[in-house]
């Protein structure tokens, strides 16, 4: 007797991810209850299960859905506001007086909306955030029904949102108690950087990270200012600084991480750090290129973010894998660093074991949740296909996602979105276009 399921996928190629670098042909994949139930030969479906829905998805790429391990959803808001521009100059200058002036919760539930639908046309299932109002950033994943962690963000210096690092905490932890238990959220704290946070708030991010089990979120030698204005003020390079106050465990994941020594990677690896790669961040911004491969090679966990619309200025997960590859080849001279099966591995479970969720998503196991992404790759830019993992990574662009599963609800069908409206967004982001000049 057939088992009757909620959903039966079938799709030329399967890409599950685990086992690494396998691509299984004409496999469907089986959902029940937002879960993967089996994936098996699509000539074999029909007699395991009857599906009360069945998605035929012809000539596609099944496979988990993208999980940007780093960003601030809100400020596509922001987007284009200060181009060309080093990271000091454009925060201090630029990003931090205009969030300052326009930063409420309508603002962030407004733009992470913004946000969130951008990604799911690119793929993404998960995001790993980190802004302020975090309640408006819980409150847009239900909307949108996407999955995400969403940052307890942290600063020293006033904002509308808090006052101090004591109320940021403070605010953060009355978020989490207010949504814990929701399936699809979960919770970071996130200090913003080790140049706007104190050993001491450090101290108690660190105390409430091992007691809370959360992890910890943050900015972490992204430019070479950094450095020096750490062994300026502190006569220690950021990382020494945070080895010493206890944040190096396999509850950190540091973000950009370009400007590193030999023995800071190797500190990163032993103490089971993971790392947010952000290569178009790190290069529009002028930061650098972090060294990924030999973060890899150390053992270090390393998974792919976008960071902000203001500083990229989009949220497409599929070029930054591309960039990813790309860039460790060139820095390297070596052809066969970042593959394109390792590239991919770094934008799904790499970045599930970074937050914890690998026992639920990142590959595509039976028991896992059924959040995955439909590529198609039928299309002139991605013929012929002799590999799909290849065009996955070098020739498929975002405009090739098709669909969009998170806990086996469909978000996006056909490239058009199942739970939020792409017209409403579009003209609520032309409003706020006229704040943001005035
Ligand atoms: C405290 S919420 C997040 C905070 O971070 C700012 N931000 C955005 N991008 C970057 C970056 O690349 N490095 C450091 N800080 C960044 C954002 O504007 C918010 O103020
Ligand atoms: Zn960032």
């Amino acid at each position: 007797m057939p088992q009757t399921i909620d959903t039966l996928i079938s799709a030329r190629w399967i890409v599950p991810i685990e086992p690494a670098g396998v691509c299984l042909k004409q496999h469907s994949l089986a959902i029940d209850k937002g879960r993967i139930v089996a994936i098996l030969p699509t000539a074999e479906a029909p007699a395991s299960y009857l599906a009360r829905e069945r998605v035929d998805l012809g000539s596609h790429v099944l496979m988990p859905g993208l999980i940007n391990l780093h960003s601030h959803a809100a400020m596509s808001l922001l987007r284009g506001l200060a181009d060309d521009l080093p990271l000091m100059d454009w925060l201090n200058h630029h990003i931090w007086p205009a969030e300052s002036r326009l930063v409420r919760d309508e603002f962030v539930y407004e733009g992470t909306l913004l946000a969130l639908a951008e990604m799911l046309r690119g793929g993404v299932t998960c995001v790993n955030d980190m802004y302020f109002y975090p309640g408006a950033t819980a409150r847009a994943l239900l909307t949108a029904k996407m999955r995400g962690m969403i940052g307890l963000t942290v600063l020293e210096f006033p904002t509308h949102y808090a006052s101090d690092a004591a109320d940021y905490l403070h605010k953060g932890l009355s978020t989490r108690d207010e949504f814990n238990g929701e399936p699809l959220l979960g919770f970071t704290l996130a200090p913003h950087a080790p140049y706007t946070i104190s050993d001491q708030t450090f101290g108690k991010v660190v105390t409430l990270s091992e007691e809370l089990e959360l992890p910890i979120h943050v900015h972490l030698h992204e430019s070479q200012q950094e450095i020096i204005d750490s062994l300026k003020d502190y006569h220690v390079r950021p990382l020494a600084r945070l080895k010493a106050l206890g944040l190096l465990s396999p509850n950190l994941i540091g973000v950009h991480c370009v400007h590193l020594t030999t023995d800071e990677i190797h500190w990163l690896a032993q103490h089971g750090c993971h790392v947010a790669h952000n290569p178009t961040s790190n290069m529009k911004l002028a930061s650098g290129i972090a060294p990924v491969s030999a973060l890899l090679e150390a053992g270090v966990n390393v998974g792919i973010g976008t960071d902000s619309a203001a500083s990229n200025n989009r949220l497409d997960m599929l070029a930054e894998i591309r960039m990813t590859a790309l860039l460790a080849k060139a820095a390297t001279l070596q052809a066969q660093t970042v593959p394109a099966h390792q590239a991919l591995a770094m934008a799904t479970l790499h970045g599930a074991k970074a937050l914890g969720l690998d026992h639920l998503i990142g590959s595509l196991l039976p028991g896992k949740a059924a959040d995955l992404c439909a590529i198609r790759l039928d299309d002139l830019e991605t013929a012929p296909c002799f590999d799909p993992i290849s065009h996955l990574v070098y020739a498929a662009g975002r405009e090739h996602v098709t669909d969009v599963w998170v806990a086996g609800r469909r978000l996006l069908q056909n490239r058009e979105l199942t739970t939020l409206n792409a017209a409403q967004l579009v003209a609520r982001a032309r409003a706020w276009r006229d704040k943001v000049r005035s």
